[in-house]
């Protein structure tokens, strides 16, 4: 049986109504939640992008027939130079952008290779779960990072890292 995400984003694709209602495309967008010494990676979106100068989680959109985790890698690939595997699924959600809908999937990743550079962001840096609240985040992170601070006490973080 499908589950609740997936019938709202076949409602969000397909219901007439709502495409109505929808400003702009629907956008899927892969993102990675890479955990380090109880930390979590964050980098800083470039000025001229869609919400420029915010920190977000690396990742991006997903190409045509492309399925959502090669997405991830591939961006992880591109933004990082570097090499994660996926471990699970953690948080998904569409919020609508006053010019766009994002379909955010976001998935804990581990780091196996690669020096991390930030190929497609201004910076990155490490910050423990209970700070990522005071950056500036885009508003559709709210939620995911809510959930995070919540979740990820120190201890269950350093067991990840
Ligand atoms: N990578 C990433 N994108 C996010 C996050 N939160 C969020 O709302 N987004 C939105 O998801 C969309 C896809 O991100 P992207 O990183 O591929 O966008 P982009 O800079 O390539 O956009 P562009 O190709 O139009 O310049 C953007 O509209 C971005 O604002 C996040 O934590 N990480």
């Amino acid at each position: 049986m499908a589950s609740k995400f997936t019938s709202a984003i076949v409602r969000l694709f397909h219901d007439p109504a709502e495409r109505r209602r929808l400003q702009g495309p629907i956008i899927e967008v892969a993102i990675a939640i890479i955990v380090r010494d109880g930390e979590i990676l964050v980098t800083r979106r470039k000025e001229g992008v869609h919400l420029p100068g915010l920190w977000e989680f690396p990742g991006g959109k997903r190409d045509s027939g492309e399925t959502i985790r090669a997405c991830l890698l591939r961006e992880v690939k591109e933004e990082l130079g570097a090499t994660v595997e996926i471990e699970r699924l953690f948080w998904e959600r569409s919020h609508d952008y006053a010019d766009r809908t994002v379909i955010l999937h976001a998935y804990f990743c581990r780091l196996l290779s690669g020096d991390l550079m930030p190929l497609a962001s201004q910076e990155l840096k490490w910050i423990r779960p209970d700070s990522l609240l005071s950056l500036p985040f885009p508003e559709a992170n709210r939620p995911l990072l809510e959930k995070l601070a919540k979740e990820l006490s120190r201890d269950s973080l350093e067991k990840k890292g």
